[in-house]
């Protein structure tokens, strides 16, 4: 494959970057992008890793390693380089979530693990319950010598071990503890390690462990150096203490190039362990050059005058982002509706949507339903009156064994399968005909020039299509019969093959747990199906209006969204002042494309404690409607 000169690389599939992004993306050393919402961010990595590719910057063997927080975003960002890159390219862009990244590395070199924090093979993975935190807490400051009672009594079960065990790097041999972080500490991994039984490790745990195993085993650092030499982060905002510290140790003070993209205005992970300082810790311990980008491709002009109020809120030097869109709606692009009963609420907001959706020829999903928690209470309760007008909801939180509905949906691996069997219940799917060919040729390796190869290879799949077809058309959608399928299909595709091929499940347990996920979903889409083509539908929510929380929605982009639930009840954490409330805030209002909507009823709850968000609407114009 030929190589471009840089100077003569251009970027594809879009027409143009911003003036500060084309010098991030040429930029030599390491790089904190900080851009508003819409600015881009997964365009702009996309666009770097075919930059460092496709002009030899990154050569073969070496890899480019895109490292994202939730899977769905890791999938998003593996799809667009393969759209924006050629596949003997794209190939080497390793597209990971941190957890799966550091996993793998356990996994991979479990045995080079100092033999006091080595766990068993295998391991459990573990998700302690707030309730099992506040009861170890107790039990190890009752065993605490005297003087570290208080301090221990002073860690909260939801900080705990993202910030005292996340920030405490492992010794090599065994702890001696000093004080009283060092006391519990130890006790928790003595918890997690379990001598004489199975150990049982958080995700902290296996980051702990993964950073140690590199400070332990320098030439396993130096292997991972070599293969690595562009690193990116996404939403680096987002970066744990535990995180940030295997970064430290895995590629600090090398030849290493990493790229931090993120945003501090939706810094929403902060209970989840988010450091404060991460951008600032990229500029210091990496030297990374600082790129801030001002276009908003997402809102339009207003909605972009209306997040910048909240902008103002989170960041008073927040610089104002130049909209790119047109605004294409009539009247407000946003409001506040306010009811009295969630009746009168739900039923509004269906003869809305509903009439919405004919007078601008909208498709459900180009709107959204966000909630900030408990999505599946929103939709118990909102359902009816949406069914009442024709419209159902997909409840995108809505957990599917260890991933939830919505990281399977973007998962490449489900959209291939499904694809297949879309082409097995029907013969006219131009779409799902190009992806499956596309991905067969890949997962059988025929090279570009193979064209021999490329003919018996797509013969094979007319002819395994054929027959699919003619078995769906004589069995009707079942548990059962979905099952023979299922099997049928991943047998065909070949999972040592998937594994090989696409570089994020060969790492992590990704692939058995997607594809568990489809198993479930899919046995779920055949209740009471007519037919094939309804149960696919149903397994896609084609022409289902998504409903998600705050935190799913990151990263995604909606026409229209309606916040419902803008109370104290569902924000009852929110205390006036506190930034990573404002910031939820900011990422619902910043997803909506044309129009955002804020949702109260009084039968929810009370406005107090959330008054400074209708504050700031009202500050930025939004006017507020009885419904
Ligand atoms: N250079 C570009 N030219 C045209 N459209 C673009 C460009 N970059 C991004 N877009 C489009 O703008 C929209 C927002 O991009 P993206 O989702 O990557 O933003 P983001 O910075 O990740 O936002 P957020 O932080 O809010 O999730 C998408 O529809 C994307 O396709």
């Amino acid at each position: 494959m030929r190589l471009i000169r840089p100077e003569d690389w251009r970027p594809s599939g879009i027409d143009d970057l911003e003036p500060e992004a084309w010098n991030a993306l040429r930029h030599e050393g390491s790089a904190c992008v900080v851009a508003g919402p819409g600015a881009g961010k997964t365009e702009f990595l996309a666009q770097r890793a075919d930059y460092l590719l496709e002009t030899g910057l990154c050569r073969a063997p070496h890899r480019v390693l895109a490292i994202s927080f939730k899977t769905d975003a890791a999938n998003n960002l593996a799809a667009r380089v393969r759209q924006r890159c050629p596949p003997e390219f794209a190939n080497r862009f390793v597209s990971v979530t941190f957890d799966a990244f550091t996993k793998s590395l356990v996994d991979r070199f479990l045995n080079a693990i100092p033999a006091d924090w080595r766990p068993t093979r295998p391991y459990e993975i573990a998700f302690p319950k707030h309730k099992a935190i506040e009861g170890f807490l107790t039990t190890a400051r009752l065993h605490a010598p005297p003087e570290w009672h208080s301090e221990i009594a002073g860690y909260g079960p939801s900080n705990f071990e993202p910030k005292v065990v996340g920030s405490y790097r492992l010794p090599m041999g065994p702890i001696a503890p000093q004080n009283a972080a060092e006391f519990a500490v130890a006790r928790w991994w003595a918890a997690q390690l379990r001598p004489g039984q199975t150990s049982s490790l958080t995700f902290v745990g296996i980051n702990r462990l993964a950073e140690l195993l590199l400070r332990a085993n320098p030439y396993i650092r130096r292997a991972l150096v070599a293969t690595y030499p562009f690193v990116f982060v996404d939403e680096f905002q987002d970066t744990t203490y535990a995180q940030y510290d295997f970064l430290l140790s895995a590629f600090h003070g090398g030849q290493t190039v990493v790229t931090g993209v993120g945003d501090d205005k939706q810094r929403i992970m902060v209970f989840a362990g988010a450091r404060h300082d991460a951008f600032q810790r990229l500029q210091t311990d990496f030297g990374g050059a600082r790129f801030p980008l001002l276009f908003n491709f997402r809102s339009s002009p207003d909605l972009v005058a209306i997040q910048y109020v909240v902008a103002r809120a989170l960041d008073p030097d927040a610089a104002p982002t130049v909209a790119q869109t047109v605004c294409q709606v009539d009247g407000d692009v946003a409001q506040v509706w306010t009811s009295q009963t969630k009746e009168a609420e739900a039923a509004h907001l269906a003869q809305w949507i509903a009439n919405d959706m004919v007078s601008r020829g909208r498709a459900p999903r180009d709107y959204a339903l966000l909630v900030k928690q408990k999505s599946d209470e929103y939709e118990q309760e909102v359902a009816g009156a949406f069914a009442a007008h024709g419209l159902q909801i997909r409840n995108e939180s809505h957990a599917l064994g260890k991933t939830s509905l919505q990281d399977l949906l973007s998962d490449e691996l489900t959209r291939l399968a499904i694809s297949i069997f879309r082409l097995g219940a029907t013969r006219r799917a131009p779409a799902a005909w190009q992806l499956v060919a596309t991905s067969v040729l890949a997962l059988r390796a025929v090279g570009n020039h193979e064209d021999a190869r490329a003919t018996r290879v797509e013969a094979e799949l007319t002819a395994f299509l054929a027959t699919l077809r003619t078995d769906m058309a004589a069995t009707a959608p079942s548990k059962q019969s979905a099952l023979d399928f299922i099997t049928r299909i991943f047998d065909y595709l070949d999972l040592d093959a998937i594994s090989r091929t696409y570089p994020e499940y060969g790492v992590g347990d990704l692939l058995k747990i997607i594809l568990e996920a489809f198993c479930i979903h899919l046995f779920a889409s055949v209740d009471g199906a007519p037919n094939w083509t309804a149960c696919l539908d149903a397994f896609e929510g084609v022409n289902q209006i998504p409903m998600m929380t705050v935190h799913k929605s990151k990263g995604l982009e909606f026409d229209t969204i309606i916040f419902l639930g803008l109370d104290d009840r569902a924000w009852w954490a929110h205390t006036p002042g506190d930034p990573e409330g404002v910031a939820a805030f900011f990422v619902a209002l910043s997803r909506a494309k044309q129009r955002a909507i804020f949702a109260f009823c009084q039968q929810r709850g009370q406005r107090n404690n959330v008054a400074e968000l209708y504050q700031l609407l009202t500050a930025a114009g939004v006017p507020e409607i009885a419904i």
